[in-house]
C-alpha cells in the first residue's frame, strides 16, 4: 500500500512554508516555500495563492491530512459571502494603538483585561483592529459579517469556504490572541467583541485539539484530505518542540517571541506577558517583540555586507560593543508598548565607533528585548534556565554565539527546520489517526553560559536599559 503522508503549513508573516512528513517518524519528505507580499496590511488571497502554489510544488496526491499554523492576531474581516472586506491588518500593524488604549480604559484598566482574557490589548491584538475599523472605516465595518484569523480563513478555504457551505473553525491557541476568547473560561467573550466593534460578528467554532474539522474540498489543493484545526504559529512551534522543565523557546522570525507551554493560565496586568492558550489543552505565556530577524538585515545593509559578513563583524567585537548600544524599535515596539518609537543608537564615542561594534550592538540590542521577555516570564512564575533558539534569525552564527552573553543562560540552537510547519504536520497526523504522534526532534548544539557570559549579560542589559529608558 502506498504511504500516506501528512502536510504541515506555516503561513507566517514573510512566507508560506509547507512540509510533507512521514507520519511514522516525523521525517520531512518534501518541502516548498513561497514569499508573501511586504507590508502590515495584506490581501488574504495572496496567502491563499502562496499556499496553493507551495502545495502544488510539493504535490498532494499522497497527503492524507493537513493543518495550517498561521501568524497570530491578523484581522480577516469577511462579508456575507466570506470574501475579505479589506486587506487583513497584521499583528505588526500599529495603527490601532489608540484603539487599544481606549479599550483598556473602557473595561476598567489593564488588570480587567488580564483577568478577562489573559492578555492586555496592544495594537497587535485582533480586538483593537476591529475597534480601529469600526471607527475609521464605517463602510467596511458595515459590510462585515464575520471575523477570522489568518489560519482560520486558510483552513476554511481548504474545505471550500462559503461556496461549499463549510463552517469556519479555529483552535484555542490562535483564538486566545483575539482579545475576545478567554483561556480562563475556554469560551468566547461576545461582550468584548461587541465592546470593540460596536456589534456582534460571526466567529469560527473553536475545534478541540486533534479534531478532524472536515475534508479538503474536491476542487481545492488537497482534495479529500483530513483537515485539522490548525493553530497560531507560535503554538505550532510549541507543538513541534518537546521542552524539558526550565527550557524556554525563543523564536527569531519577523517577530521575536519567548514562550513555553505551561500548566496554568497567566494574567499579567503589566501587559508584558500575553496569557495565550496552546494547541494541546495547556497554556502558552508569551512575550512578543516587533523587531527581530529583520533588524539583523538592516544592520547588514547599513554595514554593506551579506549575512556572513555581518556575523564576522559582530563576532570580532567584544561583549558590550565598547559601550555602543542599539535599541532596535525599527517598527515601533509591542513589548514594551511603544507603537510610535523608532530605533536609537546610544553611547557612541570616537573610541567605540567601529563597524564591528555596530554589528555587535545590533545583535545585542535585538536579543536584549527577548532577554527582558525572559525576565517578564519569570515575574509571572514561568522560570527559564535554558533558551532554545529557532526561527530565521537563529541561523545567524553571531546570534547563536552571542546569545549566552545576553540571556546569561545556556542556549541551544535547534537545527534549522520549519518548526511551525512541523507542529502543524504533527497536528494533522493527530487528526488523521486520533492520537498525537510521538515524533522527537533532534536536539544537539548547546552553548553553555560561562561566568564571563553571565557578567557580560548583566552589563549589556544594564547599558541597554539606560538607553531604552
Ligand atoms: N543567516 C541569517 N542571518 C540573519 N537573518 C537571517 C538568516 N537567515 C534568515 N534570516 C532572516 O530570518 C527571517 C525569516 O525568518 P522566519 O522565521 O522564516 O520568519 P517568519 O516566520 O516571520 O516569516 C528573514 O528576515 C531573514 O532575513
Ligand atoms: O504576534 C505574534 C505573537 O503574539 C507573532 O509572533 C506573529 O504570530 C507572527 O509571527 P512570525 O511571522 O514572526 O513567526
Amino acid at each position: 500500500m502506498p504511504t500516506t503522508y501528512v502536510a504541515g503549513v506555516d503561513s507566517s508573516t514573510q512566507a508560506t512554508k509547507v512540509v510533507v512528513v512521514d507520519p511514522d517518524d516525523g521525517s520531512v519528505v518534501r518541502e516548498a516555500r513561497r514569499a508573501h507580499p511586504e507590508g502590515t496590511e495584506v490581501d488574504p488571497r495572496a496567502w491563499w495563492t502562496a499556499l496553493c502554489d507551495a502545495l502544488s510544488e510539493v504535490g498532494t496526491d499522497d497527503v492524507g491530512a493537513i493543518a495550517v499554523a498561521g501568524q497570530q492576531h491578523g484581522m480577516v474581516l469577511c462579508d456575507a459571502r466570506g470574501e475579505p472586506v479589506r486587506d487583513a491588518l497584521l499583528w505588526n500593524d500599529t495603527r490601532s494603538a489608540d484603539a487599544a488604549h481606549d479599550l483598556v480604559e473602557e473595561l476598567g484598566g489593564p488588570g480587567a483585561w488580564a483577568d478577562a482574557v489573559g492578555t492586555v490589548p496592544v495594537a497587535s491584538i485582533t480586538a483593537t483592529k476591529l475597534r480601529w475599523t469600526a471607527r475609521a472605516e464605517p463602510a467596511n465595518a458595515e459590510r462585515a459579517r464575520s471575523v477570522m484569523l489568518p489560519h482560520d480563513w486558510l483552513t476554511w478555504r481548504l474545505r471550500g469556504g462559503a461556496r461549499a457551505g463549510a463552517d469556519p473553525t479555529t483552535d484555542r491557541g490562535d483564538a486566545s490572541g483575539t482579545g475576545y476568547w478567554s483561556p480562563h473560561t475556554e469560551d468566547y467573550r461576545p461582550d468584548l467583541l461587541e465592546l470593540a466593534f460596536g456589534r456582534t460578528l460571526d466567529v469560527p467554532r473553536v475545534a478541540t485539539p486533534g479534531e478532524a474539522v472536515g475534508r479538503g474540498h474536491e476542487h481545492g489543493p488537497v482534495p479529500g484530505a483530513v483537515v485539522a484545526p490548525g493553530t497560531g504559529d507560535n503554538m505550532g512551534a510549541a507543538l513541534a518542540i518537546g521542552t524539558a522543565p526550565g527550557e524556554l523557546i525563543v523564536s527569531l522570525g519577523t517577530s521575536g517571541t519567548v514562550f513555553v507551554a505551561a500548566d496554568r493560565p497567566t494574567a499579567d496586568p503589566s501587559g508584558l506577558v500575553a496569557g495565550f492558550a496552546d494547541a494541546r489543552g495547556r497554556y502558552l505565556p508569551l512575550v512578543c517583540t516587533l523587531n527581530a530577524a529583520r533588524v539583523l538585515g538592516v544592520g547588514a545593509t547599513l554595514l554593506g555586507v551579506d549575512p556572513d559578513g555581518f556575523d564576522e563583524l559582530a563576532l570580532s567585537a567584544e561583549p558590550g560593543a565598547g559601550g555602543l548600544v542599539l535599541v532596535p524599535y525599527l517598527e515601533g515596539e509591542r513589548t514594551p508598548d511603544r507603537p510610535d518609537a523608532t530605533g536609537t543608537v546610544g553611547g557612541l564615542t570616537i573610541a567605540n565607533g567601529t563597524r564591528e561594534n555596530l554589528a555587535r550592538a545590533v545583535v545585542e540590542g535585538m536579543l536584549c528585548g527577548l532577554a527582558a521577555g525572559v525576565e517578564a516570564l519569570a515575574d509571572v512564575g514561568v522560570e527559564g534556565s535554558r533558551v532554545l533558539l529557532i526561527g530565521g534569525g537563529s541561523r545567524s552564527r553571531a546570534v547563536a554565539t552571542i546569545a549566552p552573553a545576553v540571556f546569561g543562560l545556556d542556549v541551544e540552537v535547534l537545527a534549522p527546520a520549519e518548526y511551525v510547519a512541523l507542529g502543524a504536520a504533527r497536528q494533522a497526523a493527530w487528526a488523521l489517526t486520533g492520537d498525537e504522534p510521538d515524533w522527537r526532534i533532534g536536539r544537539d548544539t548547546v552553548v553553555e553560559a560561562t561566568d564571563a557570559d553571565r557578567d557580560a549579560a548583566r552589563h549589556v542589559r544594564a547599558a541597554y536599559a539606560k538607553i531604552a529608558g
